[in-house]
């Protein structure tokens, strides 16, 4: 089954489209967790335990593992998700010339990779750089417009053609799509633009990033991101770092905030 079919089963099982990010900032983590061999592990399985009622998929940020003790909790997180039935989607924003996208391609494995279910690409290099990635089952997600500040600096230009640059971006992805595994990131700070990639690619499911800590619309988000109900909106710090006091409860308080930014999204669906 391909990963936008089992998305969409998961979305059915908790009447829910919330992507929680797994952004496990070391400066962030509880104190007493700093005890474990793999305080990353440790911190995330607790937010698993206390979100996946909630959770339509996990979106672990690569820059949060990028070292050898990342990498294993990172791969313990994976299975941890996958244990409660929750596919991931590694945000990992790859892409390269032809050999090195194929080495990038095999995180997505199983044996020796992050056995991760999708990931998030950079169509800058054009199709090529991202083919290893498109060829396979995974959920492909292409960055299309980004939610941070300057993500219109390059995105938002005008093409000779009147276009702009995330317009064309979206329906090239369009194009890629021959395998039924592709979508696209678009943000919710960005929400003209979410309405207009929408209307150009009206069957590519988004995942919509920005809602909580980057102050997103999350109106728009449901509005735009889901298509034929399937897209995913996320949210990290304001879900995992959800507790103020770095203590023992800080899980509980990540719990309640994936049920309470569940609901919202739903009060849209
Ligand atoms: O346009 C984008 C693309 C990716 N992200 C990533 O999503 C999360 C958002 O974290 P919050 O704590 O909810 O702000 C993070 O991993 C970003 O790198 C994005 O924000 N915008």
């Amino acid at each position: 089954m391909g990963f936008f079919d089992r998305l969409a089963d998961r979305i059915d099982a908790t009447d829910s489209v919330l992507s929680v990010g797994l952004d496990p900032d070391l400066n962030r983590l509880p104190d007493h967790l700093h005890d474990h061999d793999l305080p990353r592990w440790a911190f995330n399985r607790r937010i698993i335990d206390a979100t996946h009622d909630h959770a339509a998929c996990y979106k672990p940020n690569a820059a949060f593992y990028e070292d050898p003790d990342g990498w294993r909790a990172l791969r313990e997180t994976v299975a941890y998700a996958h244990g409660k039935d929750v596919p991931v989607l590694l945000d990992a924003k790859r892409a390269d010339i032809g050999n090195t996208a194929r080495q990038y391609a095999t995180h997505l494995d199983a044996a020796g990779g992050t056995a991760a279910d999708a990931i998030t690409v950079n169509p800058y290099l054009g199709r090529d750089s991202i083919e290893p990635f498109l060829s396979q089952e995974a959920g492909v997600f292409v960055l299309c417009r980004t939610s941070n500040p300057g993500g219109g600096d390059l995105q938002d230009r005008e093409l000779a053609d009147g276009e702009c640059l995330y317009e064309r971006v979206a329906r090239l992805a369009d194009d890629w799509n021959e395998r039924g595994n592709v979508g696209l990131v678009v943000g919710a700070t960005a929400p003209e633009e979410l309405e207009a990639v929408r209307d150009l690619v009206p069957d590519l499911p988004f995942l919509v990033p920005g809602v909580g800590a980057q102050g997103g619309d999350v109106e728009a988000a449901i509005e735009y991101g889901l298509a034929d109900g399937v897209g995913l909106v996320n949210s990290s710090r304001g879900i995992i770092f959800a507790g103020e006091d770095r203590g023992e409860g800080f899980a509980r308080a990540a719990g309640e905030a994936a049920k309470r930014l569940k609901r919202r999204l739903n009060e849209y669906r």
